[in-house]
């Protein structure tokens, strides 16, 4: 069964233009102009149930807007959307009982209230049943290592218990698909590797299915087995994390100390005509990335080796992070998409957002 299917899925936000000084102020009053920033461009994909699926991209790709209409937050502006077989925005109450979300950046729980009576209200919103609710809540706690915190308001919480806080709160109803938006952000490793495991578990007895955006890739590493990678609103790349390793991940990546401060342009120019890509670190410093096929670390350094004295030689192969960098460099897994005439900046959204559990 299909936890979530996407067809064709577009989101075009329309911005307001400001111009510039009173005068501009004035004219925005009477004749306002707009553009259009189009932040996911008709994308497809479908989630099995009980899979951890990765959404990752660059700044501004689409992942967030993607994970809003999912959630029925936002309202496409065309496509279509099941989550549970439920169209996200449309049926609302039953759709939100079977899901959980998390934004990583933005809380769910009540600021100035303890933790536990978040939770009491959430049992409401949801409707759950004492019976259910007070042996989740147990587990919860006891998984989460929430005890000491139940009775603290939120705002006294540092980050970390705060996201293990928030994870107990997206979970109370048991969810059957689990919204997870940068849950690890700004947390110390300890707290990552620690929620990192609990959703692992959750996913196995449950099989809950997770989908989650992140810019590190160590939570992709540990948890999931298929990645979407977005690229300025549309998808480059579906599939295994092995295959994309063994796709992309061929290559070497070589780092070089000098006994003498090196320019990028003269070490290009010692390797011109060869398909590798230079960068420096620090003054002595500078790495090649040399893809597979396209030359050989001996061509690469013979040209650079009689020419400049080398104090240091490191070869390492390319880790997950190395490989999505080198895909958002060269553009993408397939076509590099083309940009339309659009721009965000300094300009105010009309869009208006609905809360996940409203
Ligand atoms: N409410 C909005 N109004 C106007 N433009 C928006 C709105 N939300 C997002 N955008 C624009 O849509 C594009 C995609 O943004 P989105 O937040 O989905 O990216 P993202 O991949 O989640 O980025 P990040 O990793 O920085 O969170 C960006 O150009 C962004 O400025």
């Amino acid at each position: 069964m299909l936890a979530i299917d996407v067809n064709d899925l577009r989101k075009e936000f329309q911005i307001q233009k400001t111009r510039e000084g009173l005068k501009g102020a004035i004219r925005d009053l009477f004749n306002r102009e707009y553009s259009q920033v189009t932040a996911v461009k008709d994308i497809s994909f479908q989630i099995k149930k009980g899979e951890i699926c990765g959404y990752i991209g660059e700044n501004g790709a689409g992942k967030s807007t993607t994970i809003k209409m999912l959630t029925g937050i936002l309202v496409p502006t065309s496509g279509s959307i099941k989550v549970n077989g439920y169209i996200p925005h449309k049926e609302r109450e039953a759709f939100v009982k079977g899901i959980g979300v998390v934004f990583g950046q933005r809380s769910q729980l009540w600021w100035d209230i303890g933790v536990i009576e978040s939770f009491q209200l959430l049992k409401k919103v949801y409707r759950v049943s004492e019976a259910e609710f007070k042996p989740r809540l147990s587990e919860l706690v006891e998984r989460l290592q929430l005890s000491d915190l139940l009775n603290r308001p939120v705002r006294k919480l540092s980050l970390g218990q705060r996201m293990r806080c928030e994870l107990a709160a997206s979970l109370l109803h048991n969810p059957q698909i689990l919204f997870l938006d940068e849950p690890t952000i700004g947390l110390d490793i300890v707290v990552k590797t620690e929620i990192r495991e609990f959703l692992k578990s959750m996913n196995q007895r449950f099989e809950t299915t997770i989908l989650l955006t992140t810019h590190d890739l160590q939570d992709i590493e540990a948890l999931c087995s298929r990645v979407i990678m977005l690229d300025d609103g549309r998808i480059i790349y579906d599939g295994g994390l092995a295959e994309l390793k063994e796709k992309w991940g061929k290559g070497k990546d070589i780092i070089l100390r000098f006994a003498e401060a090196v320019q990028l342009e003269r070490l290009q120019e010692l390797t011109s005509g060869m398909e590798v890509h230079w960068s420096v670190d620090d003054e002595w410093t500078a790495r090649v990335w040399i893809p597979q096929n396209k030359a050989n670390v001996s061509e690469v350094l013979s040209r650079v080796v009689g020419v400049m004295s080398i104090e240091d030689i490191q070869i390492t192969q390319m880790e997950t992070d190395d490989i999505v960098r080198e895909i958002y460099q060269s553009g993408s897994a397939v076509a590099k998409p083309t940009y339309r005439n659009e721009s965000d900046s300094g300009q105010a959204s009309q869009e208006k957002e609905v809360a996940p559990h409203a």
